[in-house]
């Protein structure tokens, strides 16, 4: 939908939720590959998975103990006969005969026969009963009700149960979950390749000194870290000067391999505003957004090396850049990955403190807890050059545009980080 908001020169002011909207709409999933599963943390399922295995797969003990028929143990006190010795991984397990007792160590198969555990703490010279040698017979201190200290085959999944969908973002718990179920490997979308773009001549690379008037590039590292944390690869294109030239014959270089880019810097009103003035003709809307900190931005679809590719241009203030990316940038990179379910997970936080919010459009507002209550992260509120104070931000509340000012008290959505 390139080109719908750009007319006449002016700039259509939008709303947040409609920009996300246009953003989302940009990009589709990145082709799929399949690999080990420790190698697809931060990727995307490309397929539902199917459970293989059941969790647990088998019948087996809670507890290092002894497996019982729960009616021999009902009068105390008893003593029984120990038949076998259960550890973990035993697959011969035999069946319980009445009147009788197994060793099991914890996680080792229930034999058949058996529906109780009694932990070795609840039987007489509990030391010596797990000794290397199982003992021959265990007198029981405590009885058990049937079932205690089993735990039952599928009770977690069943075998052929749906585990993950299509759509979803892999991290430690759903890879070792898909261990768990029996696979090896797994179908996902690969990452989607994010080109990286800083404008601004002010710029200079972090730990270089300066000239009045040039700032370091801060930006550049946000933007990368954050395009990896999104599930993107990112690739640092150059921190470029505002030279039309140079951008162009950038993105040439690069555009064969990039499934996606970001920009920063260089899309407002000024008179060497070179992002802005090098796409606006190729395919990209410079739009304002009713929102503060990162009311000037840009997206569409840009044809580089032959290839059309979703793009974002983000203002160059540092806090814009970050409130952008959360907002739209990781947006961009979810959609190339193949998530199902972007929408921000908002939750409602009472506000410790007031403060003053502009007039006409939304306020994202990078705010910590304290004492249970959601306040602003540092002194200077959602200012858009506060890179320093950035780092004490735990999440971003959200003000509606028609909201001017927030009272102690007052109910925001928050977005925890
Ligand atoms: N006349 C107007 N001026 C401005 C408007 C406007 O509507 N009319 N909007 C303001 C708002 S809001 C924002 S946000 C900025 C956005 O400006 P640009 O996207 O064009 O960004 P630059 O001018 O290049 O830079 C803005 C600011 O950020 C610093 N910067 C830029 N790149 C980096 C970087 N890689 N690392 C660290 N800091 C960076 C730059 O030095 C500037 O201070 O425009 C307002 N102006
Ligand atoms: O909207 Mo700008 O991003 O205020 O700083």
């Amino acid at each position: 939908m390139a080109g719908r908001w750009f007319s006449g020169g002016r700039r259509t002011v939008i709303s947040f939720d409609e920009y996300r909207e246009h953003v989302l709409s940009l990009g589709s999933p990145v082709s799929t590959e399949t690999l080990p599963l420790h190698a697809a943390d931060g990727m995307v399922t490309a397929e539902p998975i199917f459970a293989r295995f059941a969790v647990p797969p088998f019948d087996n003990s809670a507890m290092d103990g002894f497996a019982v028929r729960a009616d021999d143990v009902a009068d105390l006190p008893v003593t029984l006969r120990v038949s076998a010795d259960i550890p973990a991984g035993r697959t011969d397990v035999p069946e319980l005969e009445p009147g009788t007792a197994m060793r099991i160590m914890t996680g080792a198969p229930l034999p058949s026969g058996a529906d109780t555990v009694i932990q070795v703490e609840k039987t007489e010279n509990a030391g010596q009963n797990m000794a290397s040698e199982a003992p021959e017979e265990v007198t029981f201190l405590e009885t058990a009700s049937t079932g205690a200290n089993v735990r039952m085959a599928g009770e977690d999944i069943a075998a052929g149960e749906l585990a993950l969908e299509a759509g979803v973002r892999l991290g430690p718990t759903q890879l070792s979950a898909l261990a768990s179920i029996g696979h090896g490997y797994v179908c996902v979308h690969r990452k989607p390749v994010i080109g990286i773009l800083s404008t601004g001549s002010e710029l200079r690379r972090p730990g270089e000194s300066l000239l009045p008037g040039q700032i370091p590039d801060s930006n550049s590292t946000l933007v990368r870290l954050m395009v990896r944390a999104a599930g993107g690869k990112d690739v640092v294109l150059s921190t470029s000067s505002d030279d039309p030239a140079h951008l162009a014959a950038t993105l040439e270089k690069h555009g064969a391999y990039l499934d996606g880019l970001i920009t920063t810097g260089g899309v407002s009103a000024g008179a060497f505003d070179v992002v802005k003035e090098h796409l606006r003709s190729r395919g990209v809307d410079f739009v304002s957004v009713a929102q503060q900190p990162g009311k000037p931005q840009g997206s569409g679809l840009v044809t580089l090396a032959g290839r059309q590719i979703p793009i974002v241009c983000l203002p160059g203030n540092p806090v814009s850049v970050f409130v952008s990316m959360k907002v739209y940038g990781e947006a961009m990179i979810a959609t190339l990955a193949g998530m199902r379910d972007t929408t921000i997970p908002w939750q409602t936080w009472q506000t410790g403190t007031s403060w003053r919010t502009p007039e006409g459009r939304a306020q994202f507002m990078p705010v910590v807890a304290e004492n249970g209550f959601v306040v602003p992260a540092a002194s200077g509120g959602s200012g858009s050059h506060l890179v320093y104070s950035l780092m004490k931000t735990r999440g971003l509340a959200y003000v509606p545009a028609d909201v001017d000012e927030i009272a102690e008290g007052d109910a925001v959505k928050v977005w925890w980080l």
